[in-house]
Formats: structure tokens, C-alpha cells, sequence
């Protein structure tokens, strides 16, 4: 079925969309794996009647826990959405002067893992849109935007551009010299004006205590390009900090965005960015456009995602970094539905979906000036506005208003990206994935493994926020957006959870075979059928749907090996950081991924090496692993060969077998590497003695 939006001739179609052709064989294997599960379940029960043992009941709940996680991913699989735009049609049927104004939001956090130049980067990528009035104008039509990519690509040289790559070598020169400083020098305060600037970060001026600093850089109509053209309003805003209150993290810092533009400029178009992401494709906004400019969704529409994407990954992507099931799969079952879940960065918001349902009546606001109704028409740069502005970025400006529980970005989570997409769809806003070819957006990804682990964990933590909560999408959600929506977003709730069959089969089916137990049936016992067609089936549409999807068989490798790594470290430490903070004896924070790349790392990286590197504990659930692993699957093999019987451990030993596999670059980062990636000795020998005491603590049970 293909549908186009309605109103318009063929040649003046807008958007496109009809469902992806593999929906059919989707809901066929569902059925069919479905059944499986249950005769799985059945083994179980009966198998536990005959002799209750505890590895029996362990590998009971970890299947369970695998089957239901599973069943969350299908609402995925049931009706992908393909959509496709037409942004040349666009000023057919929307004058350029009808454009709608447009905010974006551009977050940082910690000029010393996000450095600032390339927040510049990402700030001139934007204001380079091909965008009217505030518009840089078109120069040569060039694709990329963002200075550093351009001049390190094979652009034209001439006398101009080149003019250009020396005035943006001396900036970037300064910005990183003032930032090894940490202060602005007075040789690079060239008027009274700006020493008033800087001198507002007087002594005393912390991370953590400081007040609310608004500066307007550039303002539309009043600062103009070489060539004449109005160059677009820039303001730079830091919140007031104060160690006395809670920030919310990012979502603090975007509500408090929201507040600032609403009395500044209150545009209808709201894009939010990651420092990091810059802008691939000045035409990102028509294609926006070509949704919001139809009349029969907009009103409905909250927001317009695009898939996050990333530049430097290594061929192999170790880390699984470029998460297609994460960023394009799961968002285009979503489409299906009522929509992609908000990513955190590259999603254009109506400003309107953050005050309410698209049906009820606007949320009031403390102040007149906020609601997204009121038109800012004063100049920026005004002293009432100004004042106006200072005030909503105030620590204690929330205090008792409903910013954060029911307008704005929503706290509670530190995925306040997904949560945040969660409750507007609850609120009754759909909202569609762009998925054009060439990424909208580029991110950096970390190109360490510790931090990989540590992003993980924050994505495996907060979405458990929102499931041990009254809005659970299991009761809150399913009320509100049905079974299969709320199935899709309760993956995420959930993805903590893994942590449990991922370890159980990490360690169990392992220990047991060194003490020569049979956890599994025979490898002649028909039930084993069940469990390879279980575990190939699995791996098999997971494959499938990767490769269906953009990636390739080796990237597919290296996800499913970093999830099984995340299962027995990120989710693991995440449950224990979530019981520990309610429990009151810890506390979490959202930990921003380094976006600094030490050369040697970054080499490391670019050959597809491992970085452990640092002494973190949570390397030593997955050394652990790999060490039992092998010590198993050689003793089980070593007893096979010796005329034991293959018989009652064969898929133990495959298991094991599996897991070496797997765990290769471990084994190589613990022996053969001498380099500063290698596995810090203190975790090998103290992982040596945790697998130790494991088997010991087995051999007794
Ligand atoms: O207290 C904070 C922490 C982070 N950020 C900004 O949030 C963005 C994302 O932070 P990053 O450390 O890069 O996190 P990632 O794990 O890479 O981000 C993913 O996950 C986040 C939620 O966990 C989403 O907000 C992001 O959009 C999504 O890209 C960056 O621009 C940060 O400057 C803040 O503004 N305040
Ligand atoms: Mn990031």
C-alpha cells in the first residue's frame, strides 16, 4: 500500500509512505517462534517437576526473562513504515517567505570532554541551512557545511576558500589556547565591550556555581555576511548553577533553552542538537517542512525525527556503535505505529507538543511570555528581555511549576530522550522518522570501550526509571497507546533486565559442565531441535534485519558480541546502580561520553583493537566470563576426546565454544598485547580470582 499525502497532484506529492514488504514474513515467524517459546516453557515445566535443581530454575527464569524481551521487540517487526519526501516539490506549495522561524538548541556540558571547537562546528553547520531570511545564503551550493569537514575533504581551492581555511585555522587556534588556559587572555579582548563579557567570569565562576550568563553573538538583521545577507540570531545561554539545587542533567538544560527562546524569539520549530552533530545536509529542514506544510497530519504531528548517525567508525564498528536497531529498525516499526520514539538529537519538535496534548487545552504557563502562543516581537537584544530572559534560567525558576512532570522536556529519567518521546505519544502525539539517504546529522561515537559500557549503562538505567514508575508502558502506556506501542518502548524500560539470562548463560551452563552436570538435553534427544532452532532463529532474523537494514554481516558480528558484553557489565552495573541509588547509598549522574580523541586511541580504534586500557571494574564481569568460557569449553573437550561422553554435554561445550569465540580480542588484550589498550593486569589477575572463586562456590553447591 502506498500512501501520499492527500490535497496534491502527483507532481506536487510532498510525502510518501507504505509499509516495508517484509511485514508479512515478520508476523509469520512471530507465530511460529512464539510456539516455540511456549514448547520451550512446557520442556521446562515438565523437566522441573521430574527433579527440581537450582541450575534448572537459573535457566528457567533466564529464558523467560530472553522470551519476553523478545516478544517486546515484535511490535517492531509488525508494520515498518518506509517514507520518503520530495523536497523539490516543497516551493510548490510553500513559499519561501511562509517558512516557519525555527529555534535549535545546541547542548554542551564539559568543554574538556566536548571540545569546543567543535561545538563552533556544529553551531556553523546549522546556521549554514539553506533557510530563508536568518539564511547564510547558498554559497556554491556546497553539501558540507561544517568547516572542519569541509576543509578536510577535497573541496575546490581558491583564493576564497582558502581565505576562509586561514581565518578558521587562527579561530580554532585560539579557542583551543584559550581553552588550556581556561580563561579568556586580555591580548584576544579587543573592545570595551567584550572585556564587559568576559568579565562576567569573575573568580569565583565554577562548573557547578555560577549565574546565568545570556549573550547575544550575532543578531538577525543587524549583523550581516560579506555579501550583504542577514545572518541568523545567535545566543549563547548558560543556566544559573548552584550546587543547592538539581539540574536535571540535559533535559534541565533544554527546558531551560525552551524558556529562554520562548521570550527571545518563541519560534513554532524547535531543533534539538548533541553538541557533536553536525549538519550533513543543509536541505534537513524542507524535508521537515514537506511534513509540517500538510495541513491533515501537522496538527497532530509533535515532531519529526532523524536517525542518528555517526562519522568514524571502524570498519568492523567493534562496539556496535552505529545501533541501526536502535536508530533506524526500531524507529521505522515504530513509523507503523504512532511514531518513532524521540532520539535526543536531530529531531525537529512543534513547540506547541511541549505544553500538552495536541487535543486538550494549551498547558498555562507562570508567565504569559512562554506560552507558544505569544508572539516575540521585541528586539532580543532589549533590556526588558534580556531581564525577562535571566529570570526563566533562574536554579530555582521551576520551583513549584509543572516544567519537567507535564510541559518540557520530561525529568525522572536520565533517558530524557526516551522519556520524554514516551509521554508525548502518551499525551497523544504522533510523530515520523526521516530517513534520508544521506545522514542528516553526523555524531562522534566513543571510540573507547569503557565508555561504550558507561553509555550503555545510562540508557539501561534510566529507561528503568521509567518502568518501576505509575508510568509503566506495561499498565500507563498500554492505557495510553496501546499493546503495541507500549511493547515497543517497554524493550527499553526493560533492557536492564537482560543483564540476568545474559550472565545466567555466561556462567552456568559453564560450570556446570566442568563439574560434568547436564544442564540442556542430550545432542540425540529430539528437544534439542527446539533449542537450535530457538537460538539460530533468533540470530538468524537478527542478522537479517541488520543487513536489511544497512549493515553488514561483520558489523552484525561485532553487535551481537557487544551485547553480550553489555548483558553481563552495563546492564549488570546498571540494576546495581539503580538499587543502590534507592536505596540511598549511591547516586547517578549522567556521565557525557568523551568526545576527545587521544591519537594513539584513535589509531587503536581505527584497527579495530579493543580499548580496555583502564582499570574499571566493569571489565571484570567480561574477563570472567571469558576465562570460565575457555577453561570449560577446553576441559569439555579434553574429556570428549578422552572417550567421554559427547552425548548429555555437547551443547554445553557449544556454548562455551561460542563464548570463546567471542571473546578472542579478551584473551588477546589479557596475553598478547603489550600496548595501552591491553587489559590492565590488575583486572586480569583480579578477574582470574573472581572465575576461581566462581568454580570453588560451584564445586561446593
Ligand atoms: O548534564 C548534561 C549532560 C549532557 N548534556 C548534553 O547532552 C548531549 C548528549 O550527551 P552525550 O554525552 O553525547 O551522550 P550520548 O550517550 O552520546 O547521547 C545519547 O543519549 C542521550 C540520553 O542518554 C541523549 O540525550 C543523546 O541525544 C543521545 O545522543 C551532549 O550534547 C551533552 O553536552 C547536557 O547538556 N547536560
Ligand atoms: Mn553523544
Amino acid at each position: 500500500m502506498e500512501r501520499s499525502n492527500a490535497g496534491l497532484t502527483s507532481r506536487n506529492v510532498l510525502h510518501t509512505s507504505k509499509y516495508h514488504p517484509h511485514a508479512f514474513y515478520n508476523r509469520v515467524f512471530a507465530v511460529t517462534y512464539t510456539l516455540a517459546i511456549f514448547a520451550l516453557l512446557y520442556h521446562h515445566a515438565v523437566a522441573l517437576l521430574h527433579s527440581p535443581n537450582a541450575p534448572s530454575i537459573c535457566l528457567l527464569i533466564a529464558d523467560f526473562i530472553l522470551a519476553f524481551m523478545w516478544s517486546t521487540t515484535q511490535s517492531y517487526r509488525m508494520r515498518p513504515m518506509i517514507r520518503q519526501v520530495f523536497p523539490e516539490n516543497l516551493e510548490k506549495s510553500l513559499s519561501r517567505r511562509d517558512f516557519p522561524p525555527m529555534d535549535i538548541f545546541i547542548c554542551t556540558a564539559d568543554p574538556y570532554k566536548e571540545p569546543p571547537i567543535n561545538v563552533v562546528n556544529t553551531a556553523l553547520s546549522v546556521m549554514a541551512y539553506d533557510y530563508p531570511t536568518e539564511k547564510m545564503s547558498v554559497k556554491k551550493n556546497i553539501m558540507e557545511r561544517c568547516p572542519d569537514v569541509y576543509l578536510s575533504s577535497n573541496y575546490l581551492q581558491c583564493s576564497e576558500t582558502e581565505e576562509i581555511k586561514v581565518m578558521y585555522e587562527i579561530m580554532k587556534t585560539r579557542v583551543e589556547y584559550q581553552l588550556k588556559r581556561g580563561k579568556v587572555s586580555d591580548e584576544y579582548i579587543f573592545s570595551e565591550q567584550e572585556r564587559k563579557i568576559f568579565d562576567k567570569w569573575s573568580n569565583d565562576f565554577t562548573p557547578t556555581n555560577h549565574p546565568t550568563l545570556i549573550q547575544v553573538l550575532l543578531e538577525s538583521c543587524k549583523d550581516k555576511d560579506v555579501s550583504g545577507t542577514c545572518m541568523p540570531n545567535l545566543i549563547y545561554v548558560s543556566r544559573e548553577k548552584n550546587s543547592l539545587f538539581s539540574h536535571q542533567y540535559k533535559a534541565g538544560a533544554l527546558n531551560a533553552l525552551l524558556r529562554v527562546s520562548a521570550i527571545m524569539t518563541n519560534a513554532p520549530l524547535v531543533l534539538t542538537l548533541d553538541c557533536d552533530m553536525y549538519s550533513n545536509d543543509p536541505t534537513t529542514p524542507h524535508r521537515v517542512l514537506c511534513y509540517l506544510s500538510d495541513a491533515s497530519i501537522k496538527p497532530e504531528l509533535g515532531y519529526i525525527q532523524f536517525p542518528q548517525r555517526f562519522h568514524g567508525l571502524n570498519k568492523a564498528d567493534i562496539y556496535g556503535s552505529e545501533f541501526l536497531r536502535l536508530n533506524v529498525c526500531n524507529p521505522m516499526g515504530m513509523d507503523g505505529f504512532a511514531g518513532p520514539n524521540y532520539g535526543g538529537s536531530g529531531c525537529f519538535f512543534q513547540r506547541r507538543a511541549f505544553f500538552g496534548g495536541p487535543s486538550t487545552i494549551l498547558f498555562t504557563t507562570e508567565i504569559e511570555e512562554l506560552s507558544p502562543n505569544h508572539i516575540a516581537d521585541k528586539p532580543l537584544a532589549s533590556e526588558a528581555i534580556l531581564q525577562l530572559a535571566h529570570h526563566v534560567a533562574d536554579c530555582s525558576y521551576e520551583n513549584n511549576t509543572t516544567w519537567g512532570t507535564e510541559i518540557g522536556l520530561r525529568y525522572k529519567s536520565l533517558s530524557e530522550d526516551y522519556y520524554t518521546g514516551y509521554r508525548l505519544q502518551c499525551d497523544g502525539w504522533k510523530s515520523v522518522l526521516c530517513h534520508p539517504d544521506r545522514p542528516a546529522f553526523l555524531g562522534d561515537i566513543p571510540i573507547t570501550l569503557i565508555d561504550s559500557l558507561n553509555q550503555n549503562k545510562r540508557w539501561s538505567v534510566g529507561p528503568l526509571d521509567v518502568a518501576i514508575s505509575k508510568y509503566c508502558p506495561l499498565t500507563f502506556g498500554v492505557s495510553k497507546i496501546g499493546f503495541l506501542m507500549a511493547y515497543g518502548y517497554a524493550y527499553f524500560a526493560f533492557l536492564s533486565s537482560l543483564s540476568i539470562p545474559i550472565t545466567i548463560y555466561a556462567f552456568l551452563p559453564q560450570l556446570a559442565l566442568l563439574a560434568r552436570v547436564s544442564v540442556f538435553p542430550k545432542a540425540t534427544d529430539l528437544w534439542v531441535c527446539l533449542y537450535i532452532f530457538l537460538f539460530l532463529g533468533a540470530y538468524a532474523q537478527d542478522c537479517f534485519d541488520c543487513i536489511t537494514y544497512g549493515g553488514t554481516l561483520r558489523r552484525w558480528w561485532s553487535e551481537q558480541r557487544v551485547w553480550l558484553a553489555r548483558g553481563v557489565s552495563s546492564y549488570v552495573f546498571g540494576l546495581a546502580e539503580y538499587i543502590s541509588k534507592h536505596l540511598n547509598i549511591g547516586m547517578q549522574g549522567f556521565n557525557v561520553t568523551s568526545k576527545v580523541f587521544d591519537e594513539e586511541q584513535k589509531k587503536r580504534y581505527d584497527q579495530g583493537k579493543f580499548e580496555f586500557g583502564v582499570p574499571s571494574p566493569m571489565f571484570v564481569p567480561i574477563a570472567s566470563a571469558s576465562i570460565i568460557n575457555l577453561v570449560a569449553f577446553l576441559d569439555g573437550s579434553i574429556h570428549v576426546l578422552n572417550g567421554g561422553s559427547v552425548d548429555e554435554l555437547f551443547v554445553q561445550i557449544f556454548v562455551a565454544g561460542f563464548a570463546v569465540l567471542n571473546s578472542l580480542p579478551v584473551y588477546e588484550a589479557m596475553v598478547l598485547r603489550r600496548d595501552k589498550g591491553r587489559m590492565p593486569t590488575k583486572i586480569t589477575v583480579i578477574s582470574t580470582f573472581v572465575a576461581a572463586a566462581l568454580y570453588a562456590a560451584s564445586v561446593c553447591i
